[in-house]
């Protein structure tokens, strides 16, 4: 595997007879620094550890700076790390290779100027259309100390890890099972946006791929047997709302798969959708070759409704479980996978999925409860995190089932663990906090079942969505909050007042930032039916990654000390940096704009 790489690159003061050669020591030091931190600190989304390369030699000048990116060439580093602890000269040592993401780190040294070469470079990475992140430390370090400084560190990190989530996107495919799911307009995918921004491509395939494969026996028995008798022991059944309901013959005629064969129905579905985005050598035994080959995919989405859902068991526990870091084998990477085909907020799991290692969640952004509308309905108000109002984040389908919450960490809160720390009890916690009810006829008539759970702790949590303007392009939103715990009877009243079969979380978002005047204000601001969410406070993360992108973040909550983008950035104005950051997308273009 040719992992996206992060490549170091030791600057130095080109002056041979003393200079030079007096800060080779430390100037490789500063790298192989780097090196270990971004190494230490940062995993793919395999669970690999991160690697970087470091030039075989310093860079002071441009036949050094050639030779490394030669070096560089076939190693498929998406991304450098520029490191000096001295003066060297600007643009005889850039990294001029247009494809980068590049970051330069200037000691902040006053024995040699460090610093002034970091400025220099910046003016050189400004004038050349080459953004870069500038990382310079806050306090002046002694010439012989060795060590990273935690500001320095902290960006040194944010940068490798938002590098490293484009990186690990470019190439790669999302692959859209289905077409437009009741005029959703993210469903419509926009294959321009998926190139020209995220360096990826999109795979079309029609969701009667599914049923060839059914009727081929196009997967691995062996497999989906190990998946149904997985739901038998892990997934009981919960409600089902159907029962005693008078369905009009629309709907019971268009059930053509019979209720007690759904689950086996649904074992083979999720099976054969994984098959087609990652391929399975065991089709390859089978004689399948093309198809066990996959289509090289980091993200999907399934459309279901309605041409699916009107007459088979819908794909909510494919989508659950896909989006989970766990399945019948254990636990395994999750994958971010819409549902309704809604790929801008697939492409929005993803971006959030491969910044943090954890599941996404996939959520209508429902209602907006009032603490007046809550007292109002259930006679109590709101208190705590929720005490400003929340908002009901539901939708059937890919919301993992990590967003349970019945994963706790040591203090007894609840988290959302990358799959390489989920142990067994993690799972079946998860599965347990689960219950499965049978698909809603009225609006899945060929039936399916759907999770169902309430987040049941508060945890910290930031909302994504990707959206599309006209005469803009690609904007990013973000709003960092906290899942709520609402008490049983008001949490009961609520959800069963809309779809209570579905997976609920509720969710408060921080306020005081523009736009984040009431809770009320964001779900008024907010671009679509959907959201993102994962795990922890990562706007900070987002905004970095998005400026690598070139996609303008139009709604955030995120202090600014905490934004992160390339210095050149500053050149489009400081006093707004929400104008500024759009100016600079739009004077800038996609980063794989061709
Ligand atoms: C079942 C319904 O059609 C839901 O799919 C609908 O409320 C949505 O989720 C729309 O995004
Ligand atoms: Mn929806």
């Amino acid at each position: 595997m040719n992992y996206p790489k992060i490549g170091i690159r030791p600057a130095i003061d080109g002056r041979q007879g003393g200079v030079r050669e007096s800060l080779e020591g430390q100037t490789m030091a500063m790298a192989q620094a780097a090196k270990e931190l971004i190494e230490s600190s940062l995993r793919y989304a395999d669970g690999q550890p991160v690697e970087c390369v470091v030039a075989s030699r310093t860079i002071g000048g441009r036949a050094d700076a050639e030779a490394a990116r030669c070096e560089f060439l076939d190693k498929n580093v998406v991304a450098t790390l520029t490191v000096t602890p001295c003066w060297c000269y600007g643009t005889e040592t850039l990294d001029l290779d247009p494809t980068t993401l590049k970051a330069v780190w200037g000691f902040n040294g006053t024995e040699r100027p460090g610093a002034v070469y970091l400025a220099a470079a910046m003016a050189a990475h400004a004038q050349c259309g080459l953004p870069a992140f500038k990382i310079y430390g806050h306090d002046v370090q002694d010439a012989d100390d060795a060590t990273i400084p935690a500001d320095v560190a902290k960006k040194i990190i944010s940068f490798a890890r938002a590098a490293v989530a484009a990186g690990q996107m470019r190439g790669k495919a999302y692959v859209n099972l289905g077409a437009s799911a009741m005029g959703i307009a993210g469903s419509q995918v926009n294959v321009d946006f998926f190139q020209k921004y995220l360096g990826m491509s999109v795979e079309f395939v029609d969701m009667t791929e599914i049923l060839r494969r059914m009727a081929l026996h196009i997967y691995d028995e062996d497999e989906v047997a190990r998946a149904r008798a997985w739901i038998e022991q892990k997934c009981p059944e919960g409600v089902d709302i159907n029962l005693g309901r008078e369905l009009p013959r629309i709907i019971t005629d268009s059930k053509v798969v019979p209720a007690d064969e759904d689950w086996d129905f649904i074992a083979r579905q999720v099976v054969i959708i994984r098959d087609i985005l990652f391929g399975n050598p065991k089709l390859a035994e089978m004689g399948w070759l093309e198809e066990s080959r996959g289509r090289n995919a980091i993200a999907g989405g399934f459309q279901g409704q309605r041409q699916w859902t009107d007459w088979l068991p819908n794909g909510d526990f494919a989508e659950a479980v896909i989006t989970s870091t766990f399945d019948w084998n254990g636990a395994r990477q999750p994958i971010a996978f819409a549902t309704e085909n809604d790929t801008l907020n697939g492409a929005s799991m993803l971006l959030g999925t491969l910044l943090t290692n954890t599941a996404p969640i996939f959520s209508d952004v429902r209602t907006y409860w009032s603490p007046e509308a809550v007292e109002r309905v259930c006679g109590k108000r709101l208190e705590g995190r929720a005490a400003n109002g929340v908002l009901h984040l539901i939708n059937s389908g890919a919301t993992a089932l990590d967003a349970s919450g019945a994963v706790r960490d040591e203090r007894g809160e609840s988290i959302m663990k990358p799959f390489w720390e989920m142990d067994q009890a993690d799972i079946d916690a998860c599965l347990a906090a689960t219950d499965w009810c049978r698909a809603n006829y009225e609006y899945f008539r060929g039936g399916g079942f759907s999770s169902h759970f309430k987040t049941a702790g508060e945890m910290p949590m930031t909302m994504i969505r990707l959206n599309m303007v006209a005469g803009v392009g690609p904007t990013l939103q973000i709003a960092e909050g906290y899942t709520c715990v609402l008490p049983d009877d008001v949490h009961k009243t609520l959800d069963e007042r809309t779809d209570k079969t579905w997976p609920t979380t509720w969710f408060a978002p921080r306020l005081g930032a523009p736009g984040f005047e009431t809770v009320w204000d964001v779900m008024n601001h907010w671009g679509a039916n959907h959201g993102a969410s994962v795990y922890g406070h990562v706007g900070g993360d987002l905004i970095t990654l998005a400026s690598m992108l070139r996609i303008p973040v139009t709604l955030h909550n995120v202090e600014d000390e905490r934004i992160f983008r390339p210095s050149l950035v500053d050149g489009f104005g400081t006093k707004d940096l929400e104008a500024a950051d759009m100016a600079y997308c739009q004077a800038f273009g996609p980063l794989y704009r061709g």
